[in-house]
């Protein structure tokens, strides 16, 4: 068995990121960077008034004024505010030569083109204007490599002047749930049988990422049915598969990859739950099999496979964020293997939900984090701090 960690750096080793290509800002958010973001332009390209009022001179801080013209957002005034002039001013519009500062016109009462101060004096020279290059300055990064693009970042990205960003292409993924005993969920269940929830949840948690994923029927328990999928699948970015992971006589998916022409890279991690994960590669496709226990299959999928099309996309940091919040009960001394505990945090507090069997969803389904217990970590006292894995409510 191999570590959680190995385990990730082998998998990103099977294969770099893919091509690129450029994406209009319309549908970048949600991909990573795949270059620098330089910015085209300077924000604000000039000072700008960030308030409405009058733009003066501040050495004329006490008024009065005479007002000689108006700059308004994309309508500037051309000419030059001389000593004892102000020139009515809104909110962006560009301050006019002569003049450094904004009084805003609630502190000035005005009579035709006169105004006189009547509540604050500005504090100081260059009061309620932004300044030229503020935000950033043209050629400056803004946007680095590997970046996933938010919301904040395609706004970021329009503002120095992009219509488009180069990010990865979307990754081809294929889904194979594995397993004699599996039935599509919402029709009939013998008591021998079990409904294949592990395709439906992978699919729901890989929507919102760039991929097109492929979902398969459940494929029966036969080596002959799997080695030919995974020759089928081979042009995918990866075949996903659960079930069939581990070491009984139905479980096949090792013996199919091989017999594919595939190559097994490692198989079987020390985690809990998880264990045995298999990842090797196929023609042009990573393949990752993950096991057929439903919480194994989405412990592994948010630690393996999110990270894996992160990595394949580009991001610079594709592992899950891990963050500390103190435990709300006493955690037992852990065994050899990282163990990640079904929790529920509340008030910043984390409260285990009591059952961690890899078979039992409703537990997962009640938890919002996965406490992360080391390899042999001593016993930690309640109030203490641990590390979790965020689950998103
Ligand atoms: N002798 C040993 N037995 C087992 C070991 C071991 O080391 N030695 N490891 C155990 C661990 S840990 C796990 S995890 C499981 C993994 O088993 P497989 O990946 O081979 O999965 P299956 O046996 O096919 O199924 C396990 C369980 O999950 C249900 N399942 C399968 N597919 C789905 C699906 N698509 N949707 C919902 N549920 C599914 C299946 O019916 C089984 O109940 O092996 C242990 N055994
Ligand atoms: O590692 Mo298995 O996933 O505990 O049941």
């Amino acid at each position: 068995m191999i570590s959680i960690e190995e385990a990730q750096s082998r998998i990103f080793a099977l294969k770099g990121p893919v091509e690129t290509e450029l994406m209009p800002l319309t549908d970048a958010a949600g991909r990573w960077a795949a270059e620098d973001v330089i910015a085209l332009r300077t924000q604000p390209a000039r000072d700008l008034s960030a308030m409405d009022g009058y733009a003066i001179r501040f050495a004329d801080k006490g008024g009065p004024w005479k007002v000689i013209g108006e700059s308004a957002a994309g309508k500037r005034f051309s000419g030059t505010v001389g000593a004892g002039e102000a020139v009515r001013i809104f909110t962006g519009a560009v301050v006019p030569e002569g003049a450094d500062t904004v009084i805003i016109q609630e502190n000035v009462a005005r009579d035709g083109d006169a105004i006189t101060l009547s509540g604050d004096v500005p504090k100081k020279a260059g009061a309620n204007v932004r300044h030229a290059g503020g935000d950033f300055i043209e050629g400056k990064i803004v946007i680095s490599k590997g970046a996933e693009l938010h919301a904040r970042h395609i706004a970021l990205a329009a503002m120095a002047g992009h219509g488009a960003l180069r990010v990865a292409r979307k990754l081809r993924i294929a889904l194979v749930s594995t397993g004699d005993e599996l039935v599509t969920p919402g029709l009939p269940c013998a008591d021998d049988q079990i409904p294949s929830s592990n395709g439906f949840m992978l699919a729901a948690m890989l929507r919102h990422l760039p991929a097109d994923i492929s979902e398969f029927p459940a494929v029966e328990d036969k080596l002959d049915a799997l080695t030919a999928l995974f020759r089928d699948l081979s042009e995918h970015d990866i075949i996903v598969t659960t079930g069939g992971a581990s070491v009984g006589d139905h479980d096949l998916i090792v013996p199919a990859l091989k017999a594919a022409g595939g190559k097994l890279d490692f198989w079987k991690i020390a985690m809990r739950p998880g264990k045995p994960v298999i990842a090797g590669s196929i023609g042009n496709a990573i393949a990752l099999g993950l096991p057929g226990n439903p919480v194994s299959a989405f412990v592994t999928a948010t630690l393996f496979l999110k990270p894996l099309i992160a990595h394949l996309c580009g991001a610079a940091q594709p592992l899950p964020t891990r963050l500390k919040a103190k435990t709300g009960v006493e955690l037992a001394q852990n065994g050899e293997r990282t163990d990640h505990l079904r929790a529920r945090l509340i008030d910043g507090v984390l409260h285990p939900v009591g059952i961690n069997d890899s078979a039992m969803l409703a537990a997962l389904s009640e938890a919002n984090a996965l406490i992360i217990r080391d390899p042999n970590a001593a016993m930690a006292n309640a109030r203490s701090e641990v590390l979790y894995y965020p689950l998103g409510s």
